[in-house]
């Protein structure tokens, strides 16, 4: 099955579009959990039980795993995912771009040593960065294009006057990923909600590639205007949430709160689509 099959199947069945991300931060833990990094893997495993029938995808940050020496407990979370919740691809956001012998060892990293669906790559270092990514059959990559940051504006929104049509580059970017780049339609692309005109903008040029769009919930994008902006029958949203899901609430409810989050979102998501 490949990395869209799987979304595309994850979406009818948990009527989503709803990506949960999984970025633990002990300090913001519950009583009982708080400031402990041993317990990353019981956290996250309680926001996955809570919010796996609800969710299109789950999207672990590996920096937030690595930063507290805890692979290990997200070595297990993948396999706590994939045993519970089969159906449900695993996006591991570790945003990596390097050489091509370098980029192998990654893409086993994500691929092998962790078993992600798909990953999420800077396409700043060009094709040779990508490829080895896209000799893994059936998985997937989200290359940043418009990401949802403020900072985002330095670099993407420079226009490049050597190419055809003087694009930005995050045009340019999107351009790629539809098409010379997307060898076996492995890639997908990454765009903010905070910016709902450039991912229509990006709709545009990539009519049927998934996007992987953050920034609903913390960072305030709308939600509404994201689903009207990128979603086509043809090419799915990926509308991810981390920490208004994760930190809904700090007292023992945590999971309770984090589901009614969810699924408040994801209702937000639906009826805008309905309504698309
Ligand atoms: O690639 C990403 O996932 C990503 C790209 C982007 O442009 N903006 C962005 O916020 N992200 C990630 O999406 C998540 C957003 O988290 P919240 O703001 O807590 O929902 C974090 O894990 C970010 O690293």
């Amino acid at each position: 099955m490949t990395f869209l099959e799987m979304l595309q199947g994850a979406q009818q069945r948990n009527r989503s579009m709803l990506c949960v991300g999984l970025d633990p931060e002990p300090a913001r833990f519950p009583a009982g959990l708080k400031d402990n990094a041993a317990r990353i893997y019981e956290f996250c495993a309680r926001i996955v039980d809570a919010t796996g029938d609800l969710a299109l995808a789950f999207k672990p940050q590996i920096a937030y795993f690595a930063a507290h020496r805890a692979e290990s407990q997200l070595e297990d979370l993948m396999r706590h995912m994939r045993a519970n919740f089969p159906h449900v691809p695993v996006i591991l956001d570790a945003k990596r771009g390097d050489i091509g012998s370098t980029a192998e060892q990654y893409a086993r990293e994500a691929f092998e040593r962790y078993g992600a669906d798909a990953v999420t790559l800077s396409p700043f270092m060009g094709f040779d960065s990508v490829q080895p990514y896209l000799k893994h059959p059936g998985k997937g990559a989200f290359l940043l294009c418009r990401t949802s940051n403020p900072g985002g504006d330095d670099l993407q929104n420079q226009r490049l006057a050597s190419v055809a049509g003087q694009p930005l580059l995050y045009e340019h970017i999107a351009r790629l990923a539809q098409g010379p780049w997307n060898l076996n339609g492995q890639l997908g692309l990454v765009v903010g909600a905070t910016y709902p005109a450039e991912i229509e903008r990006v709709r545009a040029i990539a009519p049927t590639l998934p996007l992987l769009i953050p920034g609903v919930g913390a960072q305030g994008g709308d939600a509404v205007a994201t689903v009207k902006a990128g979603w086509r029958g043809d090419g799915p949203i990926v509308v991810n949430s981390s920490r208004a899901i994760l930190y809904a609430s700090n007292g023992a409810d945590f999971g309770e709160a984090a589901r009614a989050e969810a699924l408040r979102t994801r209702a937000v998501l639906e009826a805008a689509r309905a309504a698309a």
